[in-house]
C-alpha cells in the first residue's frame, strides 16, 4: 500500500479550493486515504465501504491477529452478509490493508474515521480511554487539511470539549486548519453493510461549518440514503445516544408490563402486539435482560457525567437489569412448587451472546443468570454454538450435541440462536418429574413444548398458554 500523504497524489477536502465535483471524484480515485481505527463488528464494515467507494483505506487495530486476517484477506466479523466477500475483494484489489500500528495510520490518512470501543466502567462511567489513546495517536500524524470523523457512540459534548483539545494539543494546529465532525454509526450487527450502505439517514454534526461540509460530502458518496447535516457535533452526539435511550426505557416498559402477566391473567405479549396497531405506539419486546455494549450501557453517557436528575433512565436500567433475577425467582419457585429446592437443580442455559446471530456477550442476560443460578447452589449449564469459550460465565458449557445423553431439570431459552431449532424437545428429559422450560423469548413451539409433555412458562405470557 503506496502512501498518498500531500505532496503525491492527495488531495486534502477540509478548506479545499477545489470544487466539490473535484472533491468528490478526488475521494472515488483514491486520491483521499483514508484511516479507519477499529476494525471489530463495526470498523470492519465501516472501512469495507470506505474501501468500496474510495479504494484507499488502511484500518488500524491494536489486535494483531484482527490485522493479520484482514491482510489475508478473511473476516473476523462472523454474521454479516456480505462482508467476508467483500474484505477479500478490496484487500485483493489493494484498496484496503491494515496496520497494527495506529500511528502508521496517523502518518496515512487524510481522513481518520474513529470507531473503537466506549464501554463503561464497573461504576458505570464512560471509558473513554481507549478514544483517547486513539485521538492522541491520530493528533501526532494530523496534518493541515485533514479531518477527524467521530463514529464511535460517545457521550453528548465529548467531541467539543474532551476530543477537540487533545488534537489541538498533541498536534499543535487549531479547528480551522483541521476539521473535526460527528457521524454516529446508527448500524445493527447482521445487517451492517445494508445499514451503512443506507438503511437509514446518516447523521453529520462539525465542530465547525467546513467540517460538517466535508463530512456531508464524504457520507453523501458512502450511503444511497439521506445524510443529516445537524446543528453540530453535540446535537449528533446526542442523537445517537437518544436512540438508545429510548430503546432502553421502550424495552423497560415491555419488561415491566411482561411481569405483571401472572396477575393479569392474560398474554402481555399478544395485548402488545395489538397495542402496537395503534400508530403511536410502538411497546417493544420483553426478555431475560438487555446486553451488548450499547443499549445497556449508552444511558450511563448521559446519567453519569451530566447533573440534571435522570430518574427515568435509572428506573429503566434497574427494571431492565432484574430481568435476570426475574427468571431466577420463576425457577425458584417452579422448584419449591413441586418440594424441591434450586440448590439441587441442574439448569441449561439456551444461548450465551447477548443477541441471536452475534458473538458478543458484553452484559449477555446470561452472565447474569449463571452467576445468580451459581450463587444458589444450581448446577448451570450453557449451549452457545457462537462461542469457542465461555469462561467469563459461572457455567459449564456443553455443546448441542452433548444434550442428547444429559438430564436436566430445566432449561432457559436466553438467546434463541437459530441453532437451536434443530432441539428435539421430546428428547430431552428430566431424571424424575416434568422438565421446566422457560421461554425468555417466546422463541418457542408452545405445542411442541407441551407435547413432549414439559410445563412451560413465557416470559409475557406466564405459565398456562395453550396448555
Ligand atoms: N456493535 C454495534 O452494534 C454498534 C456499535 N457502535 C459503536 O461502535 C463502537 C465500536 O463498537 P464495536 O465495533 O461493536 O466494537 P468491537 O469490540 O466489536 O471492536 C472494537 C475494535 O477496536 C479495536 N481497538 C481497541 N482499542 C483500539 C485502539 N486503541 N486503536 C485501534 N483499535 C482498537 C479492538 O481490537 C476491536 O477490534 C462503539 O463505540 C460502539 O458503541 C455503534 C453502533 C452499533
Ligand atoms: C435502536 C436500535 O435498534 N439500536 C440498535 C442496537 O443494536 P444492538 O445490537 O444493541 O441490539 P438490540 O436489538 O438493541 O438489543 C440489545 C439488547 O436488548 C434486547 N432487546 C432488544 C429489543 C427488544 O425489544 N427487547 C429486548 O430485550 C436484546 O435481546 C439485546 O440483549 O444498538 C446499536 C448500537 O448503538 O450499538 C444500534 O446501532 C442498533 O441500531
Amino acid at each position: 500500500m503506496t502512501n498518498h500523504r500531500p505532496g503525491t497524489k492527495s488531495t486534502p477536502l477540509y478548506n479545499s479550493d477545489h470544487s466539490s465535483e473535484h472533491q468528490i471524484e478526488a475521494l472515488q480515485s483514491g486520491s483521499v486515504p483514508i484511516s479507519v481505527y477499529g476494525l471489530g463488528k463495526m470498523g470492519l464494515p465501516l472501512a469495507a465501504m470506505y474501501a468500496k467507494t474510495t479504494e484507499n483505506v488502511l484500518g488500524a487495530d491494536v489486535d494483531p491477529a484482527v490485522v493479520e486476517e484482514l491482510n489475508e484477506g478473511h473476516c473476523h466479523v462472523k454474521g454479516e452478509p456480505g462482508l467476508p466477500e467483500l474484505v477479500a475483494e478490496l484487500v485483493s484489489n489493494g484498496a484496503l490493508s491494515a496496520t497494527a500500528d495506529p500511528l502508521e495510520a496517523a502518518e496515512y490518512g487524510i481522513v481518520h474515521v474513529v470507531i473503537v470501543p466506549t464501554p463503561i466502567t464497573a461504576e458505570h462511567e464512560p471509558d473513554l480511554s481507549i478514544l483517547d489513546a486513539v485521538i492522541d495517536d491520530i493528533g501526532s500524524g494530523l496534518e493541515a487539511g485533514d479531518i477527524v470523523i467521530i463514529e464511535c457512540t460517545v457521550p453528548p459534548r465529548t467531541t467539543a470539549e474532551r476530543v477537540r483539545p487533545a488534537l489541538e494539543s498533541t498536534s499543535g494546529l487549531s479547528v480551522g486548519e483541521f476539521g473535526l465532525a460527528v457521524c454516529p454509526e446508527r448500524t445493527s450487527s447482521g445487517r451492517a453493510l445494508r445499514d451503512i450502505r443506507g438503511a437509514y439517514p446518516k447523521v453529520v454534526g462539525g465542530i465547525d461549518a467546513e467540517s460538517g461540509r466535508v463530512t456531508e460530502l464524504i457520507y453523501g458518496e458512502l450511503t444511497d440514503a439521506d445524510v443529516l447535516c445537524v446543528s453540530d457535533a453535540t446535537t449528533a452526539e446526542a442523537v445517537k445516544v437518544f436512540e438508545g435511550l429510548y430503546r432502553d426505557v421502550n424495552i423497560a416498559l415491555a419488561n415491566e408490563l411482561a411481569t405483571m402477566a401472572d396477575e393479569l391473567g392474560i398474554d402481555v405479549l399478544e395485548a402488545i402486539e395489538v397495542a402496537n396497531t395503534q400508530p403511536y405506539c410502538d411497546i417493544h419486546r420483553p426478555g431475560p435482560g438487555v446486553g451488548g455494549h450499547c443499549i445497556p450501557f449508552y444511558p450511563y453517557f448521559v446519567i453519569a457525567p451530566f447533573e440534571t436528575p435522570t430518574p427515568l433512565l435509572e428506573t429503566a436500567r434497574a427494571v431492565n437489569d432484574s430481568m435476570p433475577g426475574f427468571v431466577v425467582e420463576k425457577l425458584r419457585a417452579e422448584f419449591e412448587a413441586e418440594g424441591t429446592t434450586i440448590s439441587e437443580a441442574s439448569i441449561l442455559l439456551l444461548g450465551l451472546t447477548y443477541r441471536p446471530g452475534v458473538e458478543e456477550i458484553r452484559a449477555s442476560p446470561s452472565l447474569a443468570l449463571a452467576q445468580q443460578l451459581s450463587e444458589q447452589d444450581a448446577s448451570v449449564y450453557g449451549v452457545d454454538p457462537m462461542l469457542e469459550s465461555v469462561g467469563e460465565f459461572n457455567l459449564q458449557r456443553l455443546s448441542l450435541a452433548d444434550l442428547e445423553d444429559r438430564l436436566f431439570d430445566a432449561v432457559v431459552v436466553v438467546t434463541p440462536h437459530e441453532e437451536f431449532e434443530s432441539i428435539q424437545w421430546d428428547e430431552l428429559e428430566r431424571e424424575s418429574g416434568q422438565l421446566f422450560v422457560l421461554d425468555g423469548r417466546d422463541a418457542l413451539d408452545v405445542a411442541e413444548i407441551t407435547d413432549a409433555g414439559h410445563r412451560l412458562y413465557t416470559i409475557g405470557v406466564g405459565g398456562d398458554r395453550g396448555v
